[in-house]
């Protein structure tokens, strides 16, 4: 299932469901599952009778929904609705409404579908109070049904959509209640020929069977039509609703609407559902003051590229040998550094710093401004010692790796010696709290410095402090 890894963080889809146990527990389950000889259990994902049975025993199993979907209507995948709601929460998270458990929360869900399984999930996860438009009676028959048979109609409230409008029926009374947010999933195609274009055996087979009715799936204009009067409907009834959402099922018309969203300056933000082979996106726009710059596409929160950080030393009147100074200043903060690799003007050192000793040293600076006479005559002389005399090269590897530590070296002012003399238990006990590579270039008496962190419990930051430290002491 190539695209599950970018399924929303806290989807249950993400890890396959357990087949075995389906068939334990649910009688239908086992009579559509096969057992190989491996003892593997699977079924037809191509025949829309077990996709039904399948959807219905999982919505009984991890939500504790009694549901009956019919035949000729649409069968929900449920990697995707759950990433939908899920995105939901977040929107809702981001804008400081996360906190809909007492049902104060009243959403509005436009084409509910059969089995109004967008309310049902987000009533019996969340607690939200949804109200589901739907033009089709049929559908909106089975979902009346679907919602009394799991006593949710506290929660659910659905309406015949008589309009050909979307979302004006909800509004035609002026004193019509506020809602937090609007979800859709709208019809897909725009007539009937594009529905058996993309089932035409030109296309690669789809891995799950085909359900739904042309009701569901056909709409004039296709899905950027409906979006677009979404949108251009949403207009009207800016603070009506808090966050406008759509499912977008091409990524072609996300786009157009992206272009539509920017051109007349609404705030909006994206996503992507991702589950088994296939992607869809989720659109939201708002007209209030909310800021979505913390929203991210579960794909975009894969680990960034770690970027280096850079700067350069300049050239220092009074020392002729700056990367000695550069190394001096490892020694005074007790980084041990390993030579990686030398070259005519460059040079790549591993470094590890086992405690903070850069951190105190403003606050050192301060008692010493405070401590007098004998006392500060005492410290300064100590302070004074030369760095090569409280410390010595312990270690030289042998395959080639120059490792210089600091095996002795004076708190000047709690006037205690550490000793570091024993590197390898250091090295083997101790994990460091920051290790990265410095890149040093020494390029016409500047040296230009590249650090990358590897890791180690200070984080980033610890190695952004360690840099202020070299810049602070680079005269
Ligand atoms: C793709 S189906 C989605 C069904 C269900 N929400 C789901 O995700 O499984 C689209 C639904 O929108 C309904 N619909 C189409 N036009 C509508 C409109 N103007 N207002 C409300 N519902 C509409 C259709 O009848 C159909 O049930």
């Amino acid at each position: 299932m190539a695209l599950n890894k970018f399924m929303h963080p806290r989807n249950i889809y993400k890890m396959r469901p357990d087949f075995v146990k389906l068939a334990k527990t649910y009688e239908e389950f086992s009579e559509i599952a096969k057992v190989d000889v491996s003892g593997k259990v699977s079924i037809d994902f191509k025949d829309p009778n077990s996709l039904r049975i399948l959807t219905q025993c999982l919505l009984k199993a991890d939500f504790g929904l009694d549901i009956v979907i019919p035949e000729d209507r649409l069968v929900p995948t449920l990697p995707l609705r759950l990433n939908y709601i899920l995105w939901i929460e977040d929107l809702m998270s981001a804008i400081n409404k996360s906190d809909p458990i007492f049902g104060l929360d009243i959403e509005i869900f436009l084409g509910t579908g059969a089995c109004a399984i967008y309310p049902l999930l987000a009533a019996v996860k969340n607690k939200w109070h949804m109200v589901g438009l739907e033009t089709d009676s049929e559908s909106l028959q089975h979902a009346t049904y679907n919602i009394s048979k799991n006593n949710l109609q506290n929660y659910i409230e659905v309406k015949e959509n008589t309009t050909k409008s979307v979302l004006e029926y909800m509004f035609l009374d002026e004193n019509s209640q506020t809602f937090e947010f609007c979800m859709c999933n709208p019809p897909f195609y725009t007539n009937i020929e594009e529905l058996w274009e993309s089932r035409s055996p030109a296309r690669p087979e789809p891995k799950n069977g085909f359900t739904g009715s042309p009701h569901e799936l056909i709409t004039e204009g296709g899905e950027l039509q409906f979006c677009r009067k979404i949108i251009e409907e949403s207009k009207l009834h800016k603070d009506k609703i808090l966050i406008f959402t759509t499912m977008v099922g091409h990524k072609f018309n996300l786009k157009e609407l992206i272009i539509d969203l920017k051109a007349d300056g609404i705030k909006y933000t994206t996503t992507e559902f991702c589950q088994g082979r296939v992607t869809r996106w989720g659109l939201a726009w708002t007209y209030q003051n909310y800021d979505f710059s913390k929203m991210f596409s579960p794909r975009e929160l894969k680990p960034k590229k770690n970027v280096p950080i850079s700067f350069s030393l300049p050239e220092l009147n009074e020392c002729n040998d700056n990367m000695q100074k550069l190394k001096n200043i490892l020694q005074d903060l007790q980084i041990i550094h390993k030579v990686v690799t030398k070259r005519k003007n460059e040079l790549v050192l591993d470094i590890e710093a086992m405690s903070n000793t850069w951190s105190n040293q403003r606050r050192k600076r301060r008692i010493l401004k405070r401590l007098s006479g004998d006392q500060m005559k005492k410290v300064k002389n100590d302070l004074e010692i030369p760095t090569n005399e409280i410390s010595e090269k312990i270690h030289h590897n042998t395959d080639e790796l120059q490792k210089t530590i600091i095996d002795k070296s004076i708190d000047p002012l709690e006037g205690t010696s550490h000793n570091l003399s024993n590197s390898k238990s250091l090295e083997n006990q101790t994990p460091a709290i920051v290790h990265g590579i410095m890149k040093i270039n020494n390029k016409d008496k500047i040296l230009h410095i590249e650090i990358e962190f590897i890791n180690g419990s200070a984080g980033k930051e610890g190695l952004h402090q360690i840099v202020q430290y070299i810049k602070n002491n680079w005269k």
